[in-house]
């Protein structure tokens, strides 16, 4: 019997196989041998999609069997936490190098609670986000004023932003020169054009998203894993069927703040160094809020998400005139 030792990238698990792909771009199904355990995170799997591994290869019969021994450290990973009494956490994929979040104003209305709860758990995963506002082709003017005013917004805060139609293809060059040699990953609620986009980037690539909404499967309890897929133009995504976008890490009160660059860059002024900026006195964030140099609509999600209330805003006309 002789072994192999390979690296390479997982592209797929089933929870006991796991596809991987070596730098010259061969693929082996691979299995975890006996009790492969993963420092510090208790998750159901010990390797998701996007993590790079240490294998060795066997011949067995007619069949070339990997047995994965190493894991490199991950940069990020994403979790999902299951949402019965275990509550346990399944990593749904490593190593992403950004996340896009398709928003529509209107078939769905994407609030702003929404992008900047996402966008909040996209700085706490460490994953670079990109806003990408879908559908420009069906806007009214109105809207298209909406929409800029959201985009200067949240490019103030430090995100890019760009104004898209996977239907037109307006603007799908500059997502794909943004993807070239890397990993990325699409989110953004039901309808928001998330299939459309990828079609248009690859039309050739029929991704599972679309087969599973089309079967109704979603609904019922089968377990669904990420996939990665190559792209033609040197691009990497990961597709999470079932998964419209990220789990929601459990962030503590105090580090909320943290994820809002924008505050955090202000935090060092508060007066108090544990400040929620709420109603404590001499607060930076609130002095900047009042100054407009802060958005209310950041203010207003960062409240919610600190408070626990939920409630929906759309930022109205109103607040574009203002
Ligand atoms: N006018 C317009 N319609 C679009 C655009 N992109 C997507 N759509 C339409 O929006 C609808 C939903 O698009 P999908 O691509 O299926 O949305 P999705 O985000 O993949 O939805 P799920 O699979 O449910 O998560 C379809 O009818 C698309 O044709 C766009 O840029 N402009
Ligand atoms: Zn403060």
């Amino acid at each position: 019997m002789k072994l192999k030792r390979m690296k390479g990238t997982v592209y797929k698990s089933t929870g006991s196989w796991y596809t991987v792909k070596t730098q010259d771009g061969e693929f082996y199904e691979c299995r975890i041998k006996g009790k492969f355990r993963i420092q510090g995170i208790k998750s159901t799997n010990p390797i998701a999609v996007g993590d790079e591994v240490a294998f060795k290869i066997e011949q067995l019969g007619d069949d070339t069997v990997g047995t994965i021994h190493g894991i490199d450290d991950r940069k990020n990973y994403i979790i999902r936490k299951s949402v019965n009494l275990s509550k346990q956490t399944h990593i749904i994929a490593a190593n992403l190098d950004q996340v896009f979040l398709l928003v529509t104003l209107n078939n769905p209305t994407t609030y702003t609670i929404f992008i900047d709860r996402f966008l909040a758990t996209a700085e706490a995963y460490d994953i670079p986000a990109v806003l990408l506002f879908n559908k420009v082709d069906s806007y009214t003017i109105e809207e298209l004023a909406e929409i800029k005013y959201l985009a200067e917004l949240y490019r103030n805060v430090g995100y890019t932003c760009i104004g898209i139609s996977a239907k037109s293809g307006k603007n799908v060059d500059k997502v794909k020169e943004m993807m070239v040699g890397k990993t990325s990953m699409f989110a953004g609620h039901s309808g928001a054009g998330k299939s459309t986009l990828v079609n248009a980037l690859e039309p050739k690539l029929n991704l599972k998203t679309t087969e599973i909404s089309g079967q109704h499967l979603q609904g019922q309890h089968t377990t669904t894993f990420a996939e990665m897929f190559d792209l033609d133009f040197g691009a990497r995504i990961i597709d999470t069927p079932g998964i419209k976008g990220f789990g929601i890490v459990d962030m503590e009160k105090e580090e909320i703040g943290d994820y809002f660059p924008e505050f955090f860059k202000l935090k060092g002024n508060c007066k108090f160094n544990n400040c929620l900026h709420l109603d404590e006195p001499k607060c930076a964030v609130k002095e900047a809020l009042e100054n407009e140099e802060v958005a209310w609509s950041r203010y207003r999600s960062y409240v919610q998400m600190v408070t626990g209330e939920e409630e929906n805003y759309r930022v109205d006309i109103h607040d574009v005139k203002k």
